[in-house]
C-alpha cells in the first residue's frame, strides 16, 4: 500500500460542495478526517484521505446503529475516519450524506439494497454493438441511473462488429429522450475523442452493463494503461488470505475517477418509482391524455398511448417493458412492505424476560454475488 502518495483530496474530488457538507456534521465528526473509499474488500476498504491511503474498517458503533447493507461504505463514499498512522489503519465512523448513489437489489432472496457506486457524476451505460444490444436492459438501467441522480450517457462498444452504428444510436436516441448516446471501439480507436468531454478532473463516473460487454477494455484505453495490473492491489482479509477487490475507483492520468462494477449479468431495480417515471416519461406524457384516470392502456377506448401504438409512433416493446418493469417495482414494494410489518410485530412481540441483547451482528459486504 502506498502511504507516500502525493495525491490530495481534490484530486479524489473533493470540493466545496463536500467542504459545505462536512461542515454540517456534528462536532464528533467534524474532528475526524474526511477520506473517500477508493476500493471495497471483503472485509476491508481502501480510502484515501489527506495524508495518504490507508487501509480501514468501520468501527463497532457503527455497525451496532447500522440497520442494512445500505448503511455501509461503498466505493466512491466520501466517510469521516479517525487515522491509526502506526498501524496505517483508519477507522470509519460516519458515512456523509450521498449526492447520488446507483442502487440495485442484492443478488439472491434477500430483500436488501446494494450501493452500486456512490457519488457518481455520470453513469456510462454500457451496452455493446453485437447480439448484446438491447434496448430493454438500457431502459432498465435509465430507470437505475435517473433514480441514481447520476447523469447517464449510453455507450455502445464494439462498434467495430456493427456494419451501422448510427442506426443503433438513433434506436436508442428514440427511447432515451435527452440522453447523449456515443458508439465507440476500443479495439480500433473509434469514437474514443467524443468521451474526452466527460473525463475532467475531479468528477467521477460509474461504467456499468453486462459481463463482457467491453467495460474493462474500454477504461484501459480511457486510461492509457492497463488498470487492473498497475492499480489492482491485493488486500489480506483477517484470515490473511489474499482476497481480490470487488469495486474500485481508478484515479485516471486526465484527473477524473472512473469505477468499474465488474460482471453484473442482470440489473435487478430496486426502489426507483422517480426513476422509473424519468425513463418512461414519454408514455407517462400520454397517459395523462387517457380517458380514464386508471387506464391499463390495453385497448381501452380513449386511451391516448394505444392509441399511439397504432400511430405508429410508441413502440409495442417499450410499452411492454413499462408495464413489466411498473409491475417488477409493485412486486418489490409489495414485499418490502411485509418484511417491514413482520419485522414491527417482532419489536411488538412481549420480552421473554431476558436482558435486551445486542442485535445479530451482520456485515454486510462482498458475497461473491457478481
Ligand atoms: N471487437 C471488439 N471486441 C471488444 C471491444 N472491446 C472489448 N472487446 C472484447 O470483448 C470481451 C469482453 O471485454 P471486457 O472488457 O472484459 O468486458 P467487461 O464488460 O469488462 O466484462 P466483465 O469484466 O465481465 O464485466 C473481450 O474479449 C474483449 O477483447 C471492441 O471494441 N471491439
Ligand atoms: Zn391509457
Amino acid at each position: 500500500m502506498n502511504n507516500m502518495d502525493n495525491h490530495t483530496l481534490q484530486d479524489y474530488g473533493w470540493n466545496e460542495y463536500w467542504e459545505q457538507v462536512f461542515s454540517l456534521q456534528p462536532p464528533t465528526i467534524r474532528q475526524l478526517s474526511p477520506a473517500r473509499v477508493v476500493a471495497q474488500f471483503s472485509h476491508s476498504y481502501r480510502v484515501k484521505t489527506d495524508a495518504g491511503e490507508y487501509s480501514a474498517g468501520v468501527s463497532g458503533k457503527f455497525e451496532f446503529y447500522a440497520t442494512k447493507r445500505g448503511d455501509y461504505p461503498a466505493v466512491g463514499d466520501w466517510v469521516a475516519v479517525e487515522t491509526l498512522p502506526n498501524e496505517r489503519r483508519a477507522v470509519i465512523h460516519a458515512v456523509l450524506p450521498r449526492r447520488t448513489a446507483m442502487v440495485r437489489k442484492a443478488a439472491g432472496n434477500t430483500l436488501d439494497e446494494q450501493i452500486v457506486g456512490a457519488n457518481l457524476d455520470d453513469l456510462f451505460i454500457v451496452n455493446s454493438l453485437n447480439q448484446d444490444f438491447n434496448l430493454r436492459k438500457i431502459e432498465r438501467y435509465l430507470i437505475a441511473a435517473w433514480e441514481s441522480g447520476a447523469r447517464p450517457v449510453v455507450l455502445l462498444t464494439k462498434a467495430d462488429l456493427c456494419e451501422q452504428p448510427e442506426r443503433f444510436a438513433a434506436e436508442v436516441e428514440q427511447i432515451a429522450p435527452g440522453v447523449p448516446v456515443h458508439f465507440v471501439s476500443a479495439l480500433k480507436e473509434q469514437g474514443i475523442e467524443a468521451l474526452e468531454p466527460y473525463l475532467q478532473a475531479g468528477r467521477t463516473i460509474g461504467v456499468t452493463g453486462s459481463s463482457g460487454v467491453g467495460k474493462s477494455t474500454l477504461l484501459n484505453r480511457l486510461a492509457g494503461e492497463p488498470l487492473q495490473q498497475t492499480q489492482h492491489i491485493r488486500e489480506e482479509d483477517a484470515r490473511g488470505r489474499h482476497t481480490t477487490t470487488h469495486r474500485e475507483l481508478f484515479l485516471l492520468k486526465s484527473g477524473v475517477l472512473v469505477m468499474d462494477t465488474p460482471g453484473m449479468r442482470e440489473l435487478q431495480l430496486w426502489d426507483s418509482n422517480e426513476g422509473w417515471h424519468h425513463a418512461f416519461a414519454d408514455i407517462e406524457q400520454l397517459s395523462l391524455q387517457c380517458k380514464y384516470r386508471d387506464c391499463k392502456h390495453e385497448s381501452d377506448p380513449g386511451c391516448a398511448v394505444h392509441e399511439a401504438l397504432l400511430a405508429g409512433t410508441l413502440d409495442a416493446k417499450r410499452l411492454a417493458n413499462y408495464k413489466k418493469t411498473a409491475r417488477e417495482l409493485s412486486h418489490l414494494a409489495r414485499k418490502e412492505m411485509t418484511a417491514a410489518s413482520k419485522a414491527v410485530k417482532k419489536t411488538n412481540r412481549p420480552k421473554s424476560g431476558k436482558a435486551l441483547s445486542r442485535p445479530n451482528k451482520r456485515v454486510y459486504m462482498y458475497d461473491g454475488d457478481e
